[in-house]
């Protein structure tokens, strides 16, 4: 049986690995001492680097998930720069930045980077496409999931269990368990 440190400080991603991980009888424990985030145009890198860094200095196999939402009429804002929006504008401010757009189109990304201590770390991308709402709906999830119309409901009102069949952390978390076998 697996055993995984998954290191966020993200607790709604953290709920989420759980459900899947468990479901596959992976042991996955919450550590909440981050790392060091490179400043990258993209996801992967940013992974990569995290995962070897926490691995090395905890000594473990360790898993993390750099992941964004990425606005096609934005040019991908806010992608890597996802959390730093949440925190700092939220999601009025990215409804108010997309209120002349007629193309709604957005892709959510996650890539799951893994480390044993001593060896290269894996990356898992996974990504699903959806549209921007025009107002947030749901209360489900967390961060951006009120404005991510999926087939016409929003992640936020699709539920825990709905939005993990199909989101992109899972499609991630599908090829890491295929390369884990
Ligand atoms: O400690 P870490 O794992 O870094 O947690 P974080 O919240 O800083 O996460 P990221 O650096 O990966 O930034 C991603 C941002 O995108 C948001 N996000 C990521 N996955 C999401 C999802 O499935 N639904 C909604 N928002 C999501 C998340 O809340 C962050 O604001
Ligand atoms: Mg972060």
């Amino acid at each position: 049986m697996h055993k995984i440190v998954f290191v966020t400080g993200n607790k709604g991603k953290f709920g989420e690995v759980k459900e899947i991980l468990e479901a596959k009888d992976i042991e996955v424990i919450q550590n909440r001492d981050g790392y060091p985030e490179l400043q990258e145009d993209d996801l992967e890198p940013i992974a990569a680097y995290g995962a070897k860094w926490a691995s090395e200095k905890l000594g473990m196999p360790v898993m993390v998930d750099d992941s964004g939402l990425f606005i096609k009429a934005l040019n991908g804002f806010p992608g890597p720069y996802s959390a730093f929006v949440e925190e700092n504008l939220g999601n009025k401010k990215v409804l108010r930045l997309m209120e002349d757009e007629k193309d709604r189109s957005a892709t959510f990304k996650s890539v799951i980077g893994y480390c044993e201590p001593g060896g290269e770390p894996e990356v898992f991308t996974g990504t699903v496409g959806g549209n921007i709402s025009f107002e947030e709906r749901g209360t489900g999830g967390f961060g951006y999931d009120p404005i991510f119309d999926y087939n016409g409901k929003t992640f936020g009102e699709l539920g825990n269990e709905e939005k993990n069949k199909v989101s992109h952390r899972r499609r991630a978390l599908d090829k890491f368990f295929e390369w884990l076998d």
